[in-house]
């Protein structure tokens, strides 16, 4: 097949149109868009007086719109191509990012009577709000040792789908019934285009505890919650398809809009980390793509089903036909550099400014200098809880070995191995439990932005890490999806569109050697708090919500 393929990645702060060739993955034009309103987290926009709950962590969906309707003629401008010559388009999408839409797929936050209730917005996927309902999920399923329960590493974490219906339901039942439809955020913007709901395999199985041979657990969320079982034959409604099948084709109205052809064909959704695991083509058992940016997702795919504790899923043919995909992840990891690098002291700012650089690469500058273990520090990572393998939200970040000699540099360093260590953990989970890693890939934004940070993974992890030579696989994956959707096997998609590697970062022996005491201590301080001590992070955090 020969042609262009679109491919849009909705990422947490802004969503980037790409227009690729499908017979070789060159990318012809990439548009960027930022979310106007960003990730709402103090007041809603349409009464400055309505506070946003805190853990929540809201979104606007005209800012989604926004992408389709300005990024895609962006990008085709700047591609010089036909409209004709694109053969289908892709989605990927955060995920559980979680939207009430009516009948005609309007987003209940647009209708006046809701717009003030935040429970209306959109829950972005690091919206921790429904805690309590995660817990009685997996209170629940850990009783009565519940099957699906098996696919979740034995957990159920508040960034999900179903917690996040469930705290709905709780805390806002007129905002449930006004719904008709509770949509991923990924398969409404495939409805939008389509005119039709089909919901993605992957964040049905990632998310929603859902599986081809089960479908959704409806005996135990009616015992659960009587509305949570009706939910399932009514807003939970539509069509599932597979990753690198057609949802659907380009509506005439939104073909008019976009300035596509009508009818062009339009792929099922996939999460934004599972799609960047084909757009650096790591299509075979036994490889680890880290997708780094706000957080860290670590994407393998697999041959056989097995049961890992403290991942976030496993879900068959969740990315591509015939492997079971596997997810586990950090919460905060860009997130994390972006909070530490707001607080560095005025004259750090000055300087680097001084020096033209941005606090990042000034705060990395300074960092680069320091040996590992020479500043004493250890950090937890926990900034927006642990994903994998604790699973809790409220856990939150410490620092250990502070002196009246620390300097900024040295926590900021400090930062970026803890997050390191924390990848080792996820890592090194997997092997125990029979999945082996034979090589690291590692993509996303940040990769290509920190070197530091990169060669302190690879000295952690005592591998090779090997970075792909785009900072738009999730894109890429998309526009695979998108050539799929026209009519291509995914699996030549993959092979014809993956992206070549820019760098390998090789383990430095020396520092390899400090990092394995380090990361003894960063083990003993993570089970601590994490394991025999939770209480004094969770009470801590109680306390600020209670405020
Ligand atoms: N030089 C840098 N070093 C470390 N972190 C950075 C640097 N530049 C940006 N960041 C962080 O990277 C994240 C953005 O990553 P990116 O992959 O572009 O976004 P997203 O995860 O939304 O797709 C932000 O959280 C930001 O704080
Ligand atoms: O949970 C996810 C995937 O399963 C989220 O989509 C992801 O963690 C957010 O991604 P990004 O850091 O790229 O914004």
């Amino acid at each position: 097949m020969s042609g262009y393929s679109i491919g849009i990645d909705f990422g947490t702060e802004s969503g980037r149109v790409l227009v690729v060739e499908v017979n070789t993955g060159i990318i012809k034009a990439v548009s960027t868009v930022p979310y106007k309103h960003g990730v709402m987290v103090d007041v809603l926009p349409t009464d400055q007086r309505v506070q946003i709950p805190p853990d929540f962590a809201l979104q606007h969906p005209q800012d989604y719109l926004d992408v389709l309707y300005h990024g895609i003629p962006a990008a085709m401008k700047e591609a010089n191509i036909q409209p004709q010559e694109v053969k289908g388009i892709g989605i990927d999408f955060t995920s559980s990012t979680f939207i009430c839409v009516n009948e005609n797929l309007d987003p209940v936050c647009s209708l006046k009577e809701y717009e003030n209730n935040p429970h209306a917005w959109v829950k972005l996927w690091k919206h921790h709000g429904p805690k309590e309902e995660a817990q009685e999920l997996l209170d629940k399923a850990l009783s009565e040792k519940s099957e699906w329960l098996r696919r979740y590493g034995f957990t159920v974490s508040t960034e999900w789908f179903i917690p996040k219906c469930l705290e709905t339901i709780n805390h806002a039942p007129d905002v449930y019934e006004a719904a008709d439809y509770m949509l991923e955020a990924g398969d409404w913007i495939v409805a939008k285009l389509t005119g039709e709901v089909v919901r993605s395999n992957c964040p049905l199985g990632f998310k929603a505890f859902w599986s081809e041979e089960e479908g959704f657990p409806q005996k135990f969320f009616e015992e659960l919650n009587p509305t949570l079982g009706q939910m399932v034959q009514t807003k939970l409604q539509g069509k599932i398809g597979k990753v690198g099948q057609r949802a659907g084709v380009l509506t005439e109205e939104m073909a008019n809009s976009l300035g596509l052809p009508q009818g062009l064909p339009v792929g099922v959704s996939i999460i934004d980390a599972h799609s960047a695991l084909l757009g650096v083509g790591a299509s075979r058992s036994n490889q680890l793509t880290m997708v780094m940016g706000t957080s860290t997702c670590h994407m393998t795919l697999n041959e056989e089903f097995i049961q890992v504790p403290g991942i976030s899923g496993v879900v068959k043919d969740g990315i591509l036909p015939s492997f079971y995909a596997y997810e586990a992840g950090q919460s905060a990891v860009g997130d994390l550099f972006g909070w530490y690098v707001k607080q560095a002291p005025a004259s750090y700012v000055e300087e680097a400014k001084k020096q033209n650089l941005s606090l990042f690469k000034y705060l990395e500058f300074l960092a680069i200098q320091k040996e590992p273990g020479e500043s004493g520090l250890i950090a937890l990572d926990w900034h927006n809880g642990n994903r994998s393998v604790l699973s809790d939200s409220n856990l939150t970040g410490t620092l250990i070995g502070l002196t009246l000699q620390t300097k900024p540099e040295d926590i900021y360093r400090a930062y970026l191995e803890a997050t390191a260590f924390g990848s080792k953990i996820i890592i090194d989970n997997f092997e125990s439990w029979g999945i082996t890693i034979d090589r690291v890939y590692a993509c996303g934004g940040l990769p290509q932005k920190n070197e530091l940070l990169m060669q302190i993974y690879a000295d952690v992890l005592n591998r090779e890490i090997h970075v792909s030579a785009t900072d738009h696989a999730s894109g890429i994956g998309a526009a695979m999806l998108g050539a799929a959707a026209g009519g291509m096997e995914l699996e030549e998609a993959v092979q014809s569109m993956k992206q070549p590697f820019l760098k390998t970062y090789y383990p430095e022996p020396k520092h390899v050697v400090k990092y394995e005491t380090l990361f003894e201590l960063y083990k003993e301080i993570h089970d601590e708090f994490g394991y025999k001590r939770p209480h004094i992070m969770k009470r801590l955090k109680q306390m600020t919500i209670q405020k």
